[in-house]
């Protein structure tokens, strides 16, 4: 297992090096989860995928058993360019209103990082230097995207059993669905949702900035990493630096939203399997998430209509892991508590 936190890359080569060769499954901590299942006090796949998540966290943390003892969830926050353009229900200045609300308690994902027993760190990035508009420019210059990168690339990761990344920043919605439609194809209106909750000609809007987005930045999109530079964002561009540092550090991650998918999806697109060691904990009213973890292939664990980012959905899924976890690491087997097996017939 290399030591972490990774030094910090200088180029998206350097970037693109960290995803090649990543670490595998441990199969066999995975076959030893596997082996437990059957031995426990309950009728053989009775707790349905439960069972599977305690065997996915020993493939991905590396061990039997399963543990949750140090869960992290970091937020990122950025801003956005096309904040400017009327495509978010609410003014940038919320961003960084946010921000100071998470760092006073006062938000959801205070409450549910307490309730689910997450540590929560909140990492704001130039929220003074918005991105430039992604359908008139480029989002970010190299050395900008690869600082972003950075912020998640350099997390220490080793005392964490499980990662969970969230973001906050206006406007991007519109940034997701543009990277969703780079990595993934289809048109805007595939991927483009009222986010917050805009106005018809807010979506209209919306729409609008991402065609003309896939229209400027045209096959330029087709590489992941240049498609997060040009139309993602500091908080999308540090989730999946996150996301690529636990898969190095050898410990699982609980996806979250739209945006949140968008950005971890850049590994998948460059990698294939390259977010194995990912679940996705919810799926968002937001539509283009439905449509999203179907190209990543992640059926979600809870479908609670929520859209919220800020790694709500994910810290609610977290209970779902603790169950899996408790019953895994808990229950008897038949022998411990002398119950009779069933024969199968
Ligand atoms: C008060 C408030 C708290 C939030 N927490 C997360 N978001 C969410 O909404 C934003 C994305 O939506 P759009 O693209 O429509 O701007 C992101 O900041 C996301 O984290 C919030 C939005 C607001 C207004
Ligand atoms: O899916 C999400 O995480 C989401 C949807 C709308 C607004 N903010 C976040």
């Amino acid at each position: 297992m290399p030591a972490t936190p990774l030094a910090p890359a200088s180029s998206l080569d350097d970037v693109r090096a960290l995803a090649r060769d990543l670490p595998g499954p441990d199969t066999a901590a995975r076959a030893t989860a596997e082996a437990r299942e059957p031995t426990l006090t309950k009728p053989a796949g009775s707790l349905g995928r439960l069972e599977e998540l305690a065997a996915w966290l020993c493939t991905w943390q590396g061990g039997h058993p399963p543990r949750l003892d140090r869960v992290r969830c970091v937020v990122f926050a950025g801003n956005h360019g096309v904040a400017a353009k009327g495509v978010s229900a609410f003014p940038p200045a919320v961003t960084v209103q946010m921000v100071a609300n998470f760092q006073h308690g006062g938000a959801a994902v205070n409450q549910l990082c307490r309730t689910g027993g997450a540590d929560l760190d909140v990492i704001p990035l130039d929220l003074d230097t918005p991105t430039k508009p992604f359908d008139t420019d480029a989002a970010m210059t190299e050395d900008e995207v690869v600082a972003a990168l950075n912020a998640g690339l350099t997390l220490d990761l080793s005392a964490a059993d499980l990662l969970i990344v969230g973001e906050m920043g206006i406007g991007n919605t519109t940034a997701a669905a543009a990277l969703a439609l780079a990595l993934f194809g289809g048109t805007a209106a595939d991927w483009v949702g009222r986010g917050t909750g805009v106005d018809d000609a807010g979506f209209a809007r919306k729409r609008a900035v991402v065609e003309a987005a896939k229209a400027l930045h045209g096959d330029a999109l087709s590489d992941p990493l240049e498609a997060l530079r040009r139309v993602g964002g500091r908080e999308l561009a540090a989730m999946a630096g996150g996301v690529l540092a636990a898969r190095r550090a050898g410990v699982p991650v609980l996806l979250d939203g739209f945006i949140c998918c968008a950005a971890a999806g850049v590994w998948q697109a460059l990698t294939p399997g390259g977010l194995d060691h990912a679940m996705a904990g919810h799926v968002s009213r937001e539509p283009g998430h439905r449509r999203l973890l179907d190209a990543l292939g992640k059926p979600p664990l809870l479908d609670l209509h929520m859209r919220l980012g800020e790694a709500s959905g994910a810290l609610v899924a977290l209970s779902v892991l603790r169950g899996a976890v408790a019953c895994h690491t808990g229950m008897a087997t038949f022998a411990e508590a002398g119950v009779a097996e069933g024969g199968g017939s």
